[in-house]
């Protein structure tokens, strides 16, 4: 395993199991946290030299909301904030600890709670979001009141503020964060990527530079000395949807097998990986095939991030 600044010996990773999908309608996503350790990841991450915590997924039923109307048009907002605020709780305890906190999703609503986790313990961490959609519509520009098109619009700040989500703290600056494998934002998110000057490379500069380019600049950017820690939060729809064909939002012309796991193996090389999300795999979406494959690629691609290698 490659020496980590941050994370102590014995290296521990803790699985935060998210059955959650109150983020966006499409039922089943709460089922992807299930099937990817059904697939045996825990094992798979075992194998790799980690001591692996896992006491169950969280029991989200507990979390009641007796009535959730929309505010505004942002569905099930109640919920959505109850659930990400003990997302937050749960990642920080874990990051305090020293652990990994690795969040399988659910919708990606929960990177509310994983990264505002995240920066309770490392303020200064830097945040490489991984995805089709930049999720960074406020509750002004959103068009489908959707909260999993939204996290990162909270975790920054941007737009009015929503009385339900006030326990985000707005501790996310915009040099902190860098982009890849966009390719279906919203004419509202581009105007806000614009006016923050948030960096972020589309899958046309994948394409221009080639995918190690791509890396090396997005690092350069939100981490040039390579000495902050790192949360990497990966939507499984950032892929093409002939490698991960289960998932709610797939947008066509994304990365391939080779440029996801790339991504995933250069952030564990420099070492400086301190939190980790998988979202939006949805096992009740296409057919059973497209579900084992969705599953399998969901768990390479964290076995990537997490030190296993070619060779
Ligand atoms: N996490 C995701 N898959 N997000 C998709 C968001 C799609 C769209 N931009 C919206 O705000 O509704
Ligand atoms: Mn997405
Ligand atoms: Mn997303």
């Amino acid at each position: 395993m490659v020496e980590s600044r941050f994370i102590p010996e014995p290296k521990t990773l803790a699985i935060v199991g998210c059955p959650f999908s109150g983020g966006q309608p499409k039922a089943g996503v709460d089922q992807g946290p299930i099937h990817l350790v059904q697939a045996g990841l825990i094992p798979q991450l075992e194998d790799l030299g980690w001591k692996v915590i896992f006491d169950g997924h969280h029991q989200f039923e507990e979390i009641n909301v007796a009535q959730d109307p929309p505010i505004g048009i942002l569905k099930n907002p109640r919920m959505v904030s109850k659930v990400t605020k003990a997302v937050a709780q749960v990642v920080g305890e874990h990051a305090s600890k020293g652990q990994i906190p690795v969040t399988l999703g659910g919708d990606h609503s929960l990177a509310m709670g994983t990264i505002s986790g995240t920066l309770s313990k490392y303020p200064d961490a830097c945040v490489v979001w991984i995805d089709a959609h930049a999720d960074i519509n406020t509750s002004e520009t959103t068009e489908s009141g959707n909260i999993h098109g939204m996290p990162v619009s909270f975790l920054l700040g941007l737009g009015s503020k929503v009385e339900e989500f006030s326990w985000v703290k707005p501790l996310l600056k915009p040099e902190q964060l860098v982009y890849i494998g966009l390719r279906d934002v919203d004419a509202g998110e581009k105007k806000i990527l614009r006016d923050n000057n948030i960096k972020a490379f589309s899958m046309h500069e994948v394409d221009k530079y080639g995918i190690g380019k791509v890396v090396e600049m997005a690092l350069d950017h939100v981490n040039p000395n390579r000495d902050k820690p790192i949360h990497l939060s990966f939507d499984v729809d950032a892929l093409d949807p002939t490698v991960a064909p289960s998932t709610g939002t797939p947008v066509r012309g994304g990365l391939t097998f080779r440029e996801g796991h790339y991504i995933c193996e250069a952030i564990y090389e420099t070492g400086l990986l301190v939190a980790l999300d998988l979202m939006e795999v949805n096992p009740s979406l296409e057919n059973e095939e497209s579900v084992k494959q969705t599953v399998a690629v969901g768990c390479s691609l964290l076995r990537s991030a997490l030190g296993e290698t070619l060779l």
